[in-house]
């Protein structure tokens, strides 16, 4: 025992240590075992987190942020390594000659006060050691743990008892730390070329393991199947393997559950018995098996142990299922390394049938440059992938590499469907509309990826309520999807929930279930009439679109009955070919009839509501209701009661006419619009005509006409329109419209007004 130790030990002597970094999860860690010890101590952070007031809950004196009075009267400073040498406390710590001892020195101290077991190799650290102490824990061995996060089935990521003997550990091989623990029990899970901003290679990381074991008191277990793991361990003179078969104790009879795993256990010949480990992949029955082998080597009952593993619910982001549901699986995974994900992808496989789509975010640069290759082969596997920018821990950037270079790799390995989401923040709107139902979607790395998923499973939780037991033939919906698909203008940002009913049930259905909890509505046609801005749209957006809405029919009375899914182009062709004249004028316009309800479309001199004979609409109440033209007030571009009730169809007359006259009337609406509206990218005209001077001749006349803001631009066939030049977003056009609103008020004293309906949020909020 080192001096440290004994120090420790003295509990009639209790210590005053500060921990520096305290709401790092190692650190936290140490915080909860110094005050389980009996010392009084204190801690700091730039951040105040939920770990922190858990902690101040428990005793900790707590400051943030940093400061140098934070360390006075201590014994001792604990540091992480995350901590820069002129940390306020650090440095007043060192100025008044305090003792500054490292994390994992620290650690080694504590673990050197009691029989300690640690767990090392490159994977799988936490799990194991989070199943070793419940084993313990279980078989009545009362045994103190420190793991490297939280685990539920622990309670916390560490502990202190006063009554047992034995303290399990997770050992970081990262930085070289595990050589300085002497332990009773040594656990090598994998050795692998890993860390290699630490280390030279292969060898000099088998050296610090090499050490680990020449400092173990008693049992050495090994993985047998790891080549690096067999490669050190082997020699060592009583060393205990575990594997599929020739070790010292096997598992065997292996079934995958759904979500766990089946085996048996042989020690030698003799059957010890059955495991149900409470989580899937084969490379956690190894993992289980080494917290067997360790707690049958300390004397613990199989039987116990074999509960314990039962009731093993896993690591906090080791496979961990966000999501659950008939349409769509969500699990979380901190793998990070080529053999894990390998690993993680293989489980997922053995699970279901379905797609496996995996959002990798590479942690630490060194890494990323080191392992693409492997990254990229063992990312190929899956069905779809995406990939985020490099989380780059402590690391300072390394030029050309980033998440493009994994991207680039998996392509290289055959993987065709990668896509690049740089942005954490965002990278769920690609992720979450590119999920087809039966998916399992894997969020993987040891960042903050998860933050996307759970993002994804909170959406999903919405969305299937909204769209309830519906089958596929009465609505789909999706999430995300970008309105820049669903807007003439081809611009806009993602709707948060997208519902296309084709029944009108089904949108009243959906409707209600929104109402009921307060998700916005909106409803939207073809887009033609919508500018939606960059951020999206917020709550649900329904698109009524075929079966009911699809419908267009001369019904008995010679009237043109119409879905509100139905293009006016369309209602305008079924009336030609019953030789109903009065719809010519709707040829050219882009929009649905729903659309054309609302904003009483005109064009040529004729508005929608001439010809309307009767709407059915659902009301607010979520009744499905018709109301005839007389009932129905219409304005210029407005139907004010359609703002609330959703059109769901309408019936419109026209005159007996020839076809020849159809046809006329119909060619020239067609030259006139040709003549006067460009056919690029628009949302038809962007202005109310305002009193006198029509706005196209407004801006026509203000010299505006091809004008520019980003890839928008005046059209230079008609002042009131603004076109996509290709790759405009909603800003650029924002900018456009406010530049022509201030020259027309500023010169000709007009405030314009838009006739398009902008909607959405500037920035993203979901
Ligand atoms: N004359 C021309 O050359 C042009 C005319 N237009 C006209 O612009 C309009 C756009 O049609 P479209 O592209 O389908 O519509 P949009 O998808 O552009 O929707 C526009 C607005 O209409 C409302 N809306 C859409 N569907 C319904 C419904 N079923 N019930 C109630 N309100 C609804 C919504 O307004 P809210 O959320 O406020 O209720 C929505 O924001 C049409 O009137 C179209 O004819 C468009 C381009 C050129
Ligand atoms: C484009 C839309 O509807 C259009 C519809 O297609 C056309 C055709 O009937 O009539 C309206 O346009 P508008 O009022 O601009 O009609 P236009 O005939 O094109 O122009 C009016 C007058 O302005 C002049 N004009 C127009 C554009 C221009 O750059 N310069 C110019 O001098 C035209 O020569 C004409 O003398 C509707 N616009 C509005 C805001 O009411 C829409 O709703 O989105």
């Amino acid at each position: 025992m080192n001096e440290l130790s004994q120090r420790l030990t003295n509990l009639s002597k209790p210590l005053r240590i500060h921990l520096v970094g305290v709401a790092g999860s190692g650190m936290s860690g140490l915080a909860l075992l110094l005050m389980g010890m009996g010392h009084r101590v204190s801690g700091s952070d730039k951040v105040t987190s939920s770990e922190t007031e858990r902690l101040q809950k428990l005793g900790l004196r707590f400051s943030s942020p940093h400061t140098a009075e934070a360390v006075d009267g201590a014994d001792a400073v604990v540091y992480s390594s995350a901590i820069r040498p002129d940390n306020a406390a650090l440095s007043a710590a060192r100025e008044q000659g305090i003792r500054l001892v490292r994390r994992a020195e620290c650690l080694a101290a504590i673990l050197n006060t009691k029989k300690g077991i640690v767990v090392s190799g490159t994977h799988g650290k936490t799990t194991t050691s989070a199943m070793v102490a419940h084993g313990l824990r279980e078989a009545g061995l009362h045994p103190s743990h420190y793991v490297g996060a939280e685990i539920p089935v622990l309670g916390q990521n560490a502990r202190w008892s006063d009554e047992g003997e034995w303290m399990v550990a997770e050992g970081d091989e990262s930085d070289g730390t595990l050589a300085l623990y002497n332990t009773a029990c040594s656990i090598v899970l994998n050795i692998e070329a890993e860390h290699l901003d630490h280390y030279r290679d292969l060898d000099e990381i088998k050296a610090v393991f090499r050490t680990l074991l020449s400092q173990t008191r008693g049992p050495v277990v090994y993985c047998g199947e790891d080549e690096g793991a067999r490669s050190v361990c082997a020699e060592h003179e009583g060393a205990v393997s575990y594997g599929w078969s020739n070790s010292d104790y096997t598992a065997k009879e292996i079934r995958e559950l759904r979500g766990a795993t089946a085996f048996a256990v042989f020690r030698g010949e003799e059957r010890l018995g059955e495991v149900e480990l409470g989580i899937p992949g084969r490379h956690n029955v190894l993992n289980a098996l080494a917290a067997i082998a360790t707690c049958d080597k300390l004397g613990a009952d199989f039987i116990l142990v074999s509960r314990a593993l039962n009731t093993f619910a896993g690591a906090r982001r080791r496979f961990e299922t966000k999501f659950l549901s008939k349409k769509l699986r969500i699990v979380d995974d901190y793998g990070h390394h080529p053999t894990e994900i390998a690993a993680t992808i293989q489980t997922a496989r053995q699970l279901k049938s379905g797609r496996v789509v995996v959002l990798f975010q590479p942690h630490r640069f060194t890494r990323t440059q080191a392992l693409a290759d492997d990254f990229g082969r063992v990312l190929a596997e899956a069905d779809e992938v995406f990939v985020t920018d490099v989380y780059p821990a402590s690391e300072q950037p390394i030029p050309g590499i980033s998440g493009q270079t994994i991207v680039d790799a998996v392509k290289k390995h055959g993987g065709s469907l990668v896509t690049s989401v740089p942005d954490i923040a965002t990278a769920h709107h690609k992720v979450g509309n590119a999920l087809d139902e039966g998916d399992l979607l894997i969020t993987l790395g040891a960042g903050n990826i998860h933050e996307p998923g759970t993002r994804i499973a909170r959406d999903q939780k919405v969305l299937e309520g909204i769209v309830g037991s519906q089958s596929s033939d009465e609505v789909s919906a999706k999430l995300y999807e970008p309105m820049r698909r669903h807007t003439t203008m081809l611009v806009g940002g993602p709707a948060q929930f997208w519902i296309e009913p084709h029944t009108f049930k089904a949108f009243a259905e959906a409707v209600d279930y929104c109402r009921e909890r307060g998700i916005a509505v909106r409803v939207v046609g073809r887009g033609s009439n919508l500018l939606v801005r960059d951020g999206g749209i917020r709550g649900a957006v329904i698109h009524p679109s075929g079966g009911e809405f699809g419908e267009c029919h001369v019904n008995d009375d010679g009237h043109v009955v119409a879905g509100a899914g139905v293009r006016l182009k369309k209602l305008a062709s079924v009336a030609q070919a019953a030789e109903i004249g009065g719809f010519e004028w709707m040829e050219g316009i882009p929009g649905n009839v729903g659309g054309a309800l609302r904003m009483n479309a005109g064009a040529m001199g004729t508005e929608t509501f001439d010809q309307v004979v009767s709407v059915t609409f659902l009301d607010e109440d979520g009744e499905i209701r018709t109301r005839s033209r007389e009932e129905i007030t219409a304005e210029y571009r407005n139907v004010q009661e359609l703002r609330r009730n959703f059109a769901l169809q309408a019936v419109f007359k026209g005159e007996k006419d020839t076809p020849e006259n159809i046809k006329s009337r119909w060619d020239e609406s067609r030259a006139k619009r040709r003549g006067s509206q460009p056919i690029a990218a628009s949302a038809g005209c962007v202005f109310k005509n305002p009193g006198e001077t029509p706005a196209g001749m407004l801006v026509d006349q203000l010299g505006l006409k091809g004008c520019e803001e980003g890839k928008a631009g005046v059209s230079d066939v008609h002042g009131n329109f603004i076109v996509n030049r290709g790759g405009a977003v909603a800003g650029d056009v924002l900018r456009l419209i406010e530049r022509i609103k201030s020259k027309a008020r500023g010169e000709r004293n007009i405030e314009l007004e838009t006739e398009v309906k902008i909607i959405g949020e500037d920035e993203y909020s979901f």
